[in-house]
């Protein structure tokens, strides 16, 4: 396990933490789920969003600006769901996924920030397929910018403070790559 502390914001990154019999099980189960490409309305106009979502949780999830209903966790899920929490320190109860079909697809400059997760959340993600880098960038500083490669069966957690004072993204690329995968635990509070 390495532990970078960019200015006590901590990323904790466990590079094989699925061995590759795992990812390939995890993938072809994936690959059954409902995937959905997502709308969002930016000033009036509707922008599909340049990637594929899945979404299980306890609660609903108001993210984007779309509201992502409650829904049984698989058994599957739920069991890895506990395995990064245990190997994290911290409690989950719900999980983003995300499916870049190709250099394409992206995400843009955010922090995972929205009230219902409290004001200091831990995200922890679980990467499938093709290694694309993670950027990061201080909010107070937008020149200063770190970029994580996150290998297929990767484990990172974005403890506590990062997301008050970095944003990340996962920017588009001209090289030919293939599908990737993300799962994004989250800890909800309802209500907030
Ligand atoms: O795919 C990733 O690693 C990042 C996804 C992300 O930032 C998000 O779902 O909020
Ligand atoms: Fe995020």
């Amino acid at each position: 396990m390495k532990e970078v502390k960019p200015d006590g914001a901590a990323l904790r990154y466990w590079p094989t933490w699925l061995s590759e019999d795992e990812q390939v099980w995890w993938w072809r189960w994936l690959e059954e789920n409902p995937w959905q490409q997502y709308t969002l309305r930016l000033f009036g106009r509707a922008v599909p969003q340049p990637r594929l979502s899945l979404w299980y949780g306890d609660h609903a999830y108001r993210y984007s600006g779309l509201m992502l209903p409650s829904t049984p966790w698989p058994e599957p899920l739920a069991r890895l769901r506990d395995r990064v929490s245990l190997a994290t320190g911290y409690a989950f109860n719900s999980v983003l996924l995300n499916l870049y079909r190709d250099g394409s697809d992206s995400i843009g400059w955010h922090s995972d920030d929205e009230p219902e997760l409290g004001p200091t959340p831990a995200v922890a993600t679980v990467t499938l397929g093709e290694c694309r880098p993670l950027l990061l960038r201080r909010v107070s500083d937008h020149s200063c910018r770190e970029a994580r490669w996150l290998q297929p069966g990767s484990l990172l957690l974005m403890a506590p403070g990062v997301q008050s004072q970095w944003q990340h993204s996962l920017p588009k690329t001209r090289r030919s790559v293939g599908p990737r995968i993300s799962l994004t635990f989250r800890l909800l509070h309802p209500g907030r």
